[in-house]
């Protein structure tokens, strides 16, 4: 019946595809965390109490209530559990709508030619302290933050305001070092600082083999606008994070193309 009234419009269809990219954004958010087991439990309380209500509205009052007060909170809940999904989904939608964002494409259609960024001399440093932490199979963890939230960072962190060197970060990294428990933030040109403390991520859906450093190389990249590079003290292998997603044991040229991108 509903089909048969639909007549298909501009904005209709523009509707749906909003209501399709929003959802398949949200999904992506969720996807593979423990969001989506709430997410179902969540629905199928609804559902059952929804269905409850329908069956015999007369003669069930308080179901009819709970599902009413449960209707009246459950933005707030849903705010409160879901926070750091909707801070991702938050982010997300600002960092395309960002002003560097924009920039690239006022210059793409005005015809000027993108600067090509040579990052080289930045990223060379961090390639080669990394390199030779993998032979050493020293584990690290490099976070890179285009926007340092001095409140985010510094709770835990040890202030370092420090020129990104090779020796630095090896020193950092070094077993004995003081400093090597926890993750080097950098942002611009400088190590901002060392041993900080991250939120771990809450996926379920990650190899067995991870543990705390490569949750919270991951965990990062889901509450900031921020990537990192995990080198596994167990294996030597070099990860990369972004935007909650891991690719694993990546090559150094590799890590170069993504490091010229990202950084
Ligand atoms: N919340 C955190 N934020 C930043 N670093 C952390 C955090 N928790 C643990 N780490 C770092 O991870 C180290 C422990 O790593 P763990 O062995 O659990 O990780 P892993 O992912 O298995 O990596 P590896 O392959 O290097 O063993 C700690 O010594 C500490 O330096």
């Amino acid at each position: 019946m509903l089909l048969l009234k639909f007549s298909p419009n501009f904005f209709s269809v523009l509707d749906i595809l909003l209501v399709a990219v929003i959802l398949y954004q949200l999904y992506n958010l969720v996807k593979g965390t423990i969001a989506v087991n709430i997410l179902i439990g969540l629905g199928v309380i609804y559902l059952i109490l929804l269905g409850l209500v329908s069956l015999d509205k007369d003669n069930m009052p308080m179901t009819g209530k709970i599902l009413s007060n449960l209707q009246s909170v459950g933005i707030v809940a849903i705010v409160v559990v879901f926070q750091q999904e909707i801070r991702r989904f938050l982010l997300l939608v600002g960092k395309n709508a960002s002003l560097q964002r924009n920039r690239e494409w006022w210059m793409y259609f005005f015809g000027k030619k993108k600067v090509e960024k040579n990052n080289y001399a930045r990223i060379k440093p961090i390639i080669d302290a990394c390199k030779s932490m993998k032979q050493t199979r020293t584990g690290a963890l490099i976070v890179f933050v285009k926007y340092y939230d001095e409140q985010f960072y510094q709770n835990s962190c040890e202030v370092l305001e420090a020129k990104i060197s090779k020796r630095l970060l090896e020193s950092i990294f070094q077993k004995h070092s003081p400093l090597h428990d926890g993750a080097v933030v950098i942002a611009g040109n400088k190590i901002k600082s060392a041993s900080c403390i991250l939120p771990l991520t809450d996926k379920t859906d990650l190899p067995a083999q991870f543990g705390l450093r490569h949750r919270a190389g991951i965990g990062v990249t889901e509450s900031n606008d921020a990537t990192a590079i995990i080198v596994s003290e167990e294996t030597g292998e070099i990860s990369y994070a972004k935007h909650g997603r891991v690719k694993i044991n990546i090559s150094f040229a590799e890590l170069e193309k993504l490091l010229n991108k990202d950084f």
